[in-house]
């Protein structure tokens, strides 16, 4: 399988272009986008709820519940299709995982901002495995010390992996954009220390 090391100072990320078929990539998103129990959060910022600007699922085993700013996500049993997938991930990866966070991308609109994959629940130096489906979108890495800015195109059915120090190190995003994009699914799996 064709696997890209992505030249970054500090970090380690490993961009595999087509980890699924794409046939299997447009499976997987049809059945994911209608079956997962996608939901709007609000999380709590200076003291008001906002709502998060796209739709999330949290899976997981059982103990895998997960906190940010406010919010506790409670796993939901894994879906057929996203332990599927976490095993072929695994396998390629020697990594393992006991949870992922889905998130769904209506549109253009539809964003994460800056941030690592940093909660104490990671551990340090984490493993975090990243499936695009839908849309491709551009996904933006920053050092945070010298501001170096990293842009990758995330094509459906691709895996992008960051391990190392790369959450020690850098931040990460996916921007709104101007130009109209149609739903993208994205499948970050991460293992909680339980
Ligand atoms: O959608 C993406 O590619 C990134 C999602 C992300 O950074 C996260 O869920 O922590
Ligand atoms: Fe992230």
């Amino acid at each position: 399988m064709q696997k890209i090391s992505v030249k970054l100072e500090d970090a380690t990320v490993d961009y595999y272009p087509q980890f699924l078929s794409q046939r299997f990539a447009f499976e997987a998103y049809n059945t994911l986008y209608q079956e997962l129990a996608w939901q709007q959060d609000n999380i709590t910022v200076y003291g008001k709820s906002v709502a998060i600007p796209r739709l999330q699922a949290w899976y997981g085993d059982e103990g895998t519940q997960y906190q940010y700013s406010g919010l506790t996500m409670w796993p939901r049993p894994w879906h057929p299709m996203l332990l599927s997938i976490k095993q072929t991930i695994e396998r390629e990866t020697s990594a393992s995982f006991n949870a992922v966070l889905a998130n769904l991308y209506r549109n253009q609109k539809d964003t994460v901002g800056w941030h690592s994959d940093d909660e104490k629940e990671l551990g340090t130096n984490p493993v975090i495995a990243s499936l695009s489906l839908g849309a491709e979108r551009v996904f933006h890495l920053k050092h945070k010390r010298t501001k170096q800015l990293t842009k990758l195109a995330l094509a459906p059915g691709s895996l992008l992996v960051m391990s190392g120090e790369t959450q020690h190190n850098y931040v990460h995003a996916l921007p709104r954009t101007a130009k109209a994009m149609s739903e993208r699914i994205n499948l970050t799996f991460r293992k909680i220390l339980l």
